[in-house]
């Protein structure tokens, strides 16, 4: 694993101290603007200022195939994800809508489409033409695993130059819960049963083999728990890598990380496991309704800001999110205090 890695700086809590003691100043009654002002400090913390900004916020998307989608695991044909970068080249998807929405610099990156994809728009950083079906095979090889990673970091500190406040990941992945569910099997050591969910919306009867080609190709692959890029190399998947390398990268540039749903938050674990203290820059920002993120959550040991009932990915609770943490960053700096505004506490 490559050095640059380990440069992430440690969050100043003093800084954090400063802008608490600054937000009892404000004019409301102390603690009134709850996770808010909570928010503010780490965000204080994270970018060593007093007033930090989020604005504009870099998007990246990563897209990649999943070999394990020949076992029958999604709703869906493995040819959306394909369909699906094109929709976000043509700004139609959600995490268009919502990128328009906030402002944000959006770049698509393919770090694992099954098929060649020709646009202008289009960062291709192919490593592979999806992953191999880790049911029978590696999902990649290790030097694959860690150029995905690598991928990603360079991405995160290209958008970072151009000017991006803090990122938010995404990922379009036909197979991808998969994937994400046999990472945290073997991250949490918890039963496969509640590691699994419906995805992209599969019926109860496929929940049940989904649970159980995952379990199998687990025995079969046997990856370490103490090595991340053993675990991507065995399981995949692309695109998860590239946004832990990104993670990296923005952590390293003290950039706020807006952390996603189920696979994101399996991907800042992997980012976790390869350099601890990248999880102070993240903000998980909603919950996903897949069921192993509760258990990603709190290995992560981060709450959530909403619960949308989202299960979409892309980047989208993030994205949405993303005015709420600005709402923090705005309070700190537009409001009146109790001296200027000349209101009186006694
Ligand atoms: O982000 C989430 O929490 C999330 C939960 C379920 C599904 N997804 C999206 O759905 C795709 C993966 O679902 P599946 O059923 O094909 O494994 C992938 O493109 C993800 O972006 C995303
Ligand atoms: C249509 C569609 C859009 C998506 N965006 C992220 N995952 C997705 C999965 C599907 C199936």
């Amino acid at each position: 694993m490559k050095q640059h890695f380990e440069l992430i700086p440690k969050v100043n809590k003093e800084m954090g101290r400063q802008v608490s003691e600054y937000i009892n100043t404000l004019t409301k009654p102390i603690g009134s603007l709850g996770r808010l002002e909570e928010l503010a400090i780490e965000l204080a913390e994270m970018k060593n200022e007093a007033f930090p900004s989020v604005t504009p916020p870099g998007v990246l998307v990563f897209a990649a195939d999943h070999g394990i989608t020949d076992e029958g695991v999604s709703a869906y044909p493995k040819a959306v994800t394909e369909q699906m970068v094109r929709n976000f080249l043509n700004g139609g998807a959600a995490i268009n809508v919502f990128s328009r929405q906030i402002g944000a610099l959006l770049e698509v990156i393919d770090i694992g489409v099954a098929n060649d994809i020709e646009h202008e728009s289009l960062i291709n950083k192919k490593i592979r033409y999806g992953t191999g079906n880790f049911y029978r095979e590696d999902a990649m090889s290790r030097e694959e695993a860690e150029q995905a990673i690598e991928v990603g970091y360079q991405q995160g500190l290209q958008i970072i130059k151009k000017g991006a406040q803090c990122l938010i990941l995404g990922e379009m992945g036909i197979g991808n819960t998969s994937s994400s569910s046999a990472i945290l099997a073997v991250l949490s050591n918890r039963d496969m049963s509640l590691l699994v969910g419906k995805g992209t919306g599969i019926s109860d009867e496929t929940l049940v083999h989904k649970a159980e080609i995952i379990k199998q190709a687990l025995e079969r692959r046997n990856p370490n728990p103490n090595d991340p890029i053993d675990i991507v190399a065995k399981v995949g998947g692309l695109e998860i890598a590239g946004i832990a390398g990104a993670m990296l990268a923005a952590a390293s540039k003290r950039a706020p990380i807006l952390v996603d749903g189920f696979i994101c938050t399996v991907a800042a674990l992997i980012a976790k496991s390869i350099s601890p203290g990248v999880d102070d820059y993240m903000i998980v920002t909603h919950q996903s309704i897949e069921p192993g993120h509760q258990i990603a959550l709190s290995l992560l040991g981060k709450k959530p800001i909403i619960d949308l009932g989202l299960r979409l990915g892309e980047g989208t609770g993030a994205a949405i999110s993303h005015s709420i943490i600005q709402s923090s960053t705005l309070m700190l700096k537009e409001m009146a205090t109790f001296h200027s505004a000349g209101i009186s506490k006694e």
